[in-house]
């Protein structure tokens, strides 16, 4: 706005002319735009209205700052201390992971791995049977299950649901009606067992075609990146998406969602409960390689277990949906900050996967 009312000084007149065509001022050339920035800049300096300005800037950025130490301290709350000889395994996250098919085995890998990175015990891949083999022979930590295609999916995840703290169902799944249908199966006996919920990838997908089926389920998570996001938008919602309001669109989706938690991810991620609206721009990179929406997803699928067992104490009231969904985001941004400075252009999900550890400590560990 500034630079704008800037340039059209240059052009000779000292209003603002909101009529004024951008090309026109364009036009005007960059010399006169730099001397009408300069001259703008000293004017400002010593009116009345930037003292006004700069108060309520640094009133804003205070704001901003406070609202950001509370949320880091809010999350430091939910962590698990790991000081005491009493734990058992298991303690700190029993998490589901559903998906992995045919073409897809590395995003469940990533979301399952990453939960364990994160301080998860034990995850449990479901998982279609020919991608079982492959997605053990990445890694022996994980436990995995060959059922998701099978007649009886939902009986044999049914078995593992009431020692499971949390379910993540989607990264890897594919859209193959089988599969879908066993999904929409398990739920259903999630959601009747009141086990929190994460969905993600083609787990909103089947949203989309059903949105009936997590509608006002207070115990889930959705975290669409753009294109998913538009794709539930369109699912529940008539108007269209106001694309420079992606804070209300956030807010919207989750009311229309029936106040379930949604985490809209991109340049900044948007966490609403159709209450409130939190923004996570922890820095991250511009390297956009596949498989960081399911480090997103795993991370979340503990850290909502940890919120939830932590109690509304330890988040001071707030949602701990939230205050879960916003570590996970900004955990994730700093892997990626972290594994970008290393490696740049070569950066991929692995590399991130390796710097949870220290991200987490930098960010949560006091
Ligand atoms: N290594 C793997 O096995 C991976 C598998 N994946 C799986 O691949 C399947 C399909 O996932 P997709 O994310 O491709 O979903 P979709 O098939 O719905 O495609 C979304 C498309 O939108 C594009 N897109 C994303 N953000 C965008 C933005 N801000 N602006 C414009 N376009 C944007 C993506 O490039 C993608 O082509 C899922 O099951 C997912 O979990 C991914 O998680 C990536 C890693
Ligand atoms: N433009 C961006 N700038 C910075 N960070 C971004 C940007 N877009 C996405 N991210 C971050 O990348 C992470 C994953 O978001 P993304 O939109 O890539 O998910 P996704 O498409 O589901 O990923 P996946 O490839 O795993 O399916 C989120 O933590 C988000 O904050
Ligand atoms: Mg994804």
């Amino acid at each position: 706005m500034g630079v704008r009312c800037v340039a059209i000084r240059a052009c000779g007149g000292g209003k603002i002319d909101p009529g004024v065509p951008r090309m026109a001022v364009h036009a005007c050339g960059a010399a006169a735009a730099v001397v009408a920035l300069l001259s703008a800049a000293i004017a400002l300096q010593w009116s009345p209205l930037h003292a006004v300005l700069q108060r309520a800037l640094s009133l804003h950025t205070a704001h901003a700052t406070k609202d950001m130490e509370n949320l880091f301290q809010l999350v430091r709350n939910i962590v698990p201390a790991l000081t005491s000889s009493k734990k058992h395994k298991g303690q700190d996250g029993r998490i589901g992971i559903v998906g992995g098919c045919q073409e897809y085995t590395g995003a469940p890998y990533f979301a399952g791995i990453s939960a364990l990175k994160v301080g998860a015990d034990l995850t449990h891949v479901f998982c279609a049977r020919e991608a079982a083999p492959v997605i053990k022979s990445y890694s022996p930590e994980l436990i995995v299950h060959p059922v998701l295609d099978s007649s009886n999916a939902v009986e044999e995840v049914e078995k593992w649901l009431p020692r499971l703290h949390a379910l993540v169902v989607g990264p890897g799944l594919g859209r193959d009606d089988l599969l879908l249908n066993n999904v929409r199966g398990i739920l259903e006996s999630t959601k009747a067992r009141d086990i929190p919920v994460v969905i993600d990838a083609d787990g909103l997908w089947l949203v989309a075609q059903q949105p009936a089926l997590i509608h006002g389920y207070h115990k889930a998570i959705l975290t669409p990146n753009h294109v998913e996001f538009s794709r539930l938008w369109e699912a529940v919602l008539s108007s269209p998406m106001d694309s420079n309001d992606l804070r209300g669109s956030t807010l919207k989706l989750s009311q229309a969602l029936g106040n379930i938690t949604v985490v809209q991810k991109g340049e900044q991620d948007l966490i609403s409960n159709g209450q409130q609206v939190l923004v996570c721009n922890q820095e991250g990179s511009s390297r956009r390689c596949g498989g960081q929406g399911d480090l997103l997803s795993g991370s979340l699928g503990v850290m909502v277990h940890w919120a939830l067992r932590a109690g509304p104490e330890k988040t001071n009231g707030s949602s701990p949906l939230l205050v879960a969904a916003w570590g996970a985001c900004t955990l994730t941004r700093e892997c990626n900050r972290q594994a970008f400075q290393k490696y740049g252009r070569s950066t991929t999900t692995t590399d991130m996967i390796t710097e949870v550890g220290t991200a987490f400590s930098r960010l949560f560990t006091t």
